[in-house]
């Protein structure tokens, strides 16, 4: 390991840990211990990081922030946390290691509890969105960096934790990035709290916030002089070799190239899973039946093939198989997003397929659009994506694409705070406390405009008061983990009395394809989804198809004669449940319903959605009220090829045009009526100046 100290520069040896200090067991509170079992304790220590611990832990008790670079699969967020527990360092504070994304924090989770010998949820937990299994007696929390900006809304110093370690620094979310200036702050303060400091403390906060960032592949540099001149530590070698191949020629059609290459592997090579990466679930849902079906014309012996898809909208029970091993001398095909790129261990993988695509988050504050466009990925994803083999024995990785490709990539993505609509995270910023969001400490600043749009945004949803201060409704709205515009839709809900239609939609547009179109099937499934149409649009077809769904109590053999996302509807469930649960909690009634009265419901999603809204051209397209952009309804839409006068939409897409999905038809008069102060009255023109542009 070496150690670099970003004033001096200068490098220096780490002392090889002195003692042979193994996974201890806390003696102390009400854990319930379970027994460590043998081989945990040796791979532990046969892990990398293991002959780094003890210079890692005097890094970090010396310096307030360090950041800490090391292989993938190297050991940094399944050990790093455990030294410090076992140095019982987290006697008076817990340690938080915030993730990216859910899966790896439930995983991690898990992992980490059994390896030290703990019962999940006792002294080892996880907090995602609607799951907790963490405890009072928790003192090694996994969460999602949202769940972490979430609690610094109760506990502004973050009293709870005496370390914050930020892992997959380098990914650059959003909320990321919003985490990062907001724990630089709240570390600041709770220096100036400290006893010797000069203002008063209270007995609870007499420790230090400790920073640590973690990452295989970022900027250290970078990230140390944004963290006020942190220790960089860079911890040295990795498990196990990965082979990395490229093609000789750029693959065109990356799907089909996936789909070789995969039935290649398991024909040609020896065992070991494979984990493909792909762009997103209607992609995946697409290989794993092209899979299924080569699966038949293979030899008998080379049947023994397991399909098994990975994407955000997969219910937990279901992204959990992606852990369990396969039956024996069965070959599993995981079919992930990248949501399976960083941090997690999928045990049995040996060949990991990179597509060299994703899909990546757009947004132009000229125009206040926002897109979701297939992308080259980075360097560093790539790195990221080949270090998800090599973590159990030696891998190799398939790149779709070819050396040169590799090298015209760039080094890292540019991050989402510079490419994203901000209006979510800067609701969380007010809502913590941070009220000049113009002068806050990011990273790297967004473009003042998307700032100003963002704020126009929550100040045209009623979000903030005329000084651009957090509203009661704005308040409201950063209690619900919604995006603003649906808790906005949400909160009307109740004054249009259609809360329980408006839940189950927002619960079904959660998902990406409820209808599935089968290539060879195509007109079989479009009668079948007749059965649900409504002529308002997808909003209500939608709601056709919950009702429909709940009356044949979730049948999975009626989905599939209806040729009905069943995957997709069970997840559409739990979300439902969890609103409902969250509406209850706020004391919002989720039974009230507007019968058939959906024009209601409709007006209520104009509410938030007044700036996703298009009206009809007399040739027959339509265009946008806001950006004046052409756009198009998307084949997929129950609206596709009719003329209404105006549109709303749920989400815009770029594929070859812009297309709008999630459609429904709206009255045009209801636009300027949804949001009074974004638009001149009666009238669909933006006012020039709104008041919280003015400044904070
Ligand atoms: N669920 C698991 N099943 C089997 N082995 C695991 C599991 N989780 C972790 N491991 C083992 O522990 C090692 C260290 O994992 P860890 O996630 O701590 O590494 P890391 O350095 O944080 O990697 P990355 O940068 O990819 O997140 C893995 O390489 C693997 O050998």
């Amino acid at each position: 390991m070496t150690n670099t100290n970003t004033k001096t520069k200068t490098k220096t040896e780490a002392t090889p840990a002195k003692t042979a200090n193994g996974p201890s067991r806390s003696k102390g509170g009400s854990d319930q211990v379970v027994s460590i079992p043998k081989r945990h304790e040796e791979e532990r220590k046969r892990l990398p990081i293991y002959s780094a611990r003890d210079a890692i832990l005097a890094g970090i008790k010396k310096h307030p922030s360090v950041i800490i670079v090391g292989e993938t699969g190297s050991g940094k967020t399944t050990q790093i946390p455990q030294y410090i527990l076992e140095a019982g360092w987290a006697q008076y504070g817990a340690i938080a290691v915030t993730q990216p994304r859910r899966v790896a924090a439930t995983s991690l989770a898990r992992r980490v509890a059994e390896e030290a010998g703990t019962k999940l949820g006792q002294r080892v937990g996880y907090t995602v969105r609607f799951d907790d299994t963490s405890s009072p007696h928790t003192k090694l929390k996994y969460l999602t960096d949202g769940m972490l900006m979430r609690e610094i809304l109760s506990d502004p110093l973050l009293h709870r934790y005496n370390y914050v370690l930020l892992d997959e620094a380098h990914e650059r979310t959003l909320r990321t990035d919003i985490l990062f200036g907001m724990l630089k702050d709240i570390q600041s303060k709770r220096h100036q709290l400290k006893p010797n400091g000069s203002a008063t403390t209270t007995p609870r906060i007499v420790d230090e916030l400790k920073i640590i960032v973690m990452s295989a592949t970022l900027d250290a540099e970078r990230f140390a002089k944004y963290f006020n001149n942190a220790e960089i530590l860079y911890v040295e070698g990795r498990q196990f070799p990965v082979r990395v191949f490229n093609t000789l020629e750029p693959q065109p059609d990356y799907l089909d190239s996936a789909l070789v290459t995969a039935l290649q592997i398991h024909t040609e090579q020896g065992p070991g899973d494979v984990l493909v990466f792909l762009t997103g679930q209607e992609e995946i849902e697409n290989l794993e039946k092209l899979l299924l079906e080569q699966r038949q014309r293979l030899p008998a012996e080379a049947q023994d093939l397991l399909v098994c898809p990975l994407f955000a909208a997969l219910p937990p029970a279901q992204q959990a198989l992606v852990f369990t091993p396969a039956p024996p001398r069965t070959r599993k095909i995981i079919l992930a997003t990248n949501i399976a790129e960083t941090s997690i261990t999928l045990p049995g993988i040996r060949y990991v397929i990179d597509t060299g695509v994703h899909k990546s988050r757009g947004y132009s504050s000229k125009i206040g659009i926002e897109s979701l466009l297939v992308a080259p990925i980075s360097k560093s994803s790539a790195r990221q994506r080949t270090g998800r083999a090599g973590r159990e024995a030696l891998g190799y990785c398939y790149r779709l694409y070819t050396e040169d490709g590799f090298a015209q990539l760039e080094e890292d993505s540019e991050p989402e705070i510079l490419r994203c609509n901000l209006a979510a995270a800067i609701l969380q910023l007010k809502a913590a406390g941070v009220n000049d969001v113009l002068d806050f400490d990011y990273m790297d600043r967004p473009p003042k405009l998307a700032l100003l749009r963002a704020l126009e945004q929550l100040y045209a949803l009623n979000a903030l008061d005329d000084t651009g201060r957090l509203s009661k409704l704005g308040k409201w709205m950063a209690e619900f983990p919604l995006d603003p515009c649906f808790a906005k839709v949400l909160f009307e809900s109740q004054a249009h009395q259609c809360t329980h239609e408006v839940i189950d939609i927002i619960a079904l547009l959660s998902v990406d394809t409820l209808f599935m179109m089968p290539f060879h099937k195509r007109e079989e499934a479009a009668e079948a989804r007749q059965k649900f149409t409504s002529l308002d649009g997808d909003h209500i077809t939608f709601l056709n198809l919950q009702k429909a769904y709940q009356s044949v109590k979730g049948d999975s053999q009626w989905c599939s004669d209806h040729f009905v996302n069943h995957r997709g509807m069970h997840h559409v469930q739990e979300v439902r449940k969890q609103l409902r649960q969250v509406c209850e909690r706020v004391k919002v009634n989720p039974n009230v319903s507007c019968g058939h009265d959906f024009d209601r419901v409709l007006q209520c999603f104009t509410t938030g959605f007044f700036h996703q809204t298009a009206l009809l051209q007399p040739d027959g397209t339509y265009r946008s009220v806001i950006g004046s952009q052409y756009v198009r309804i998307h084949p997929s839409s129950t609206l596709f090829g009719k003329r209404h006068e105006a549109i709303l939409y749920n989400e815009l897409v770029f594929t070859t045009r812009l297309y709008v999905r999630g459609v429904s038809a709206i009255q045009a008069n209801w636009i300027p009526e949804a949001s009074p102060r974004y638009f001149r009255q009666g009238q669909l023109t933006a006012k020039a100046a709104l008041p919280s542009v003015k400044g904070p």
